[in-house]
């Protein structure tokens, strides 16, 4: 084995992937290299050039079948000497304090081990994933994952105005835009009615999260493709981490190595 481990993370829009060092020893590893690819139509010709000849062991948290099986199948193509481990929650350093974890997005419970690695040890944390869908997840403030609240995000919220109705088109809302509130046409109307619900409905379960707590504070932490969006507008304390999958994946790779 080489000193590199693949952190892979099957959304439902993109396939991201890390390439961390073995020896990163930071409580929240960060990668080397990334690398990404739509999750519908995945193309890992670039990927190649970015990996060393000799094998390497790669770790994939999914949320996405199709975009996995796509992954795995490249995998044992073109990597036939590496070694493969699709995670369960079982294999997370988490508590996952839920009736059903099996049923949790994996990348919400890599994000929870991310966010496990850099919050504050006495405060909880509430943990935004703009992705595909928009998660809102709540760790306590000793490390149990808790649930949290499932969102359609932006661009699938767009998607369903324009798929749903007879006059509405599709949409985007880019990053640095902010919409003003009260659209005077029906694109400015959509731009309003897209962003300022995703940011409301954020703020509203961190308000809701954080007053169902007795104790300190609840850290926020955002992460996923649409964070840039969304964290300025939050009006109160908040980090974005980039990675925040891939390195909660690449802890639990890290664990996993240090105890077979
Ligand atoms: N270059 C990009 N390609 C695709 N989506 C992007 C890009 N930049 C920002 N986004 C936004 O990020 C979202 C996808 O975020 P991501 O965290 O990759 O999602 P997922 O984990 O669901 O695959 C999209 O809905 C889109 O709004
Ligand atoms: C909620 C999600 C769709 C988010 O996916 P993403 O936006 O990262 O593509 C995904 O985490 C998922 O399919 N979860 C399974 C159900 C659950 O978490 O309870
Ligand atoms: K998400």
């Amino acid at each position: 084995m080489s000193g590199v481990w693949g952190a892979v993370d099957v959304g439902n829009t993109s396939i991201h992937i890390g390439l961390f060092a073995a020896e990163d020893s930071r409580p929240l590893p960060m990668p080397t290299q990334t690398f990404s690819t739509s999750s519908a139509e995945p193309d890992f010709a670039a990927l190649i050039n970015l990996l060393p000849q000799q094998p390497i062991d790669w770790h994939v948290v999914s949320v996405n079948r199709p975009g996995q099986a796509a992954f795995e199948a490249w995998r044992k193509q073109a990597r036939s000497g590496d070694s493969c481990h699709v995670l369960t929650h079982a294999d997370l350093p988490l508590e996952v304090a839920v009736a059903a974890p099996e049923k949790v997005g994996m990348d919400r419970l890599a994000a929870a081990v991310g966010a496990n690695a850099i919050r504050q040890p006495q405060r909880p944390a509430i943990i935004i994933d703009a992705g595909s869908a928009i998660t809102v997840d709540l760790v306590a403030v000793d490390g149990s994952f808790l649930g949290g609240a499932i969102v359609p995000g932006m661009k699938m919220a767009a998607r369903a105005l324009a798929g749903q109705t007879d006059l509405l088109p599709e949409i985007t809302v880019d990053v640095g835009e902010v919409p003003a509130a009260i659209g005077t046409d029906t694109l400015a109307a959509m731009r309003s009615g897209l962003y300022f619900s995703a940011v409301g409905g954020v703020r509203e379960l961190i308000a809701r999260f954080t007053a169902q707590l007795a104790g300190p504070t609840p850290q926020v932490i955002f992460a996923g493709g649409d964070a840039a969006k969304l964290a300025p507008q939050m009006s109160l304390e908040c980090v974005t981490i980039d990675h925040l999958v891939l390195g909660g994946v690449a802890i639990a790779a890290r664990t996993a190595k240090a105890t077979r």
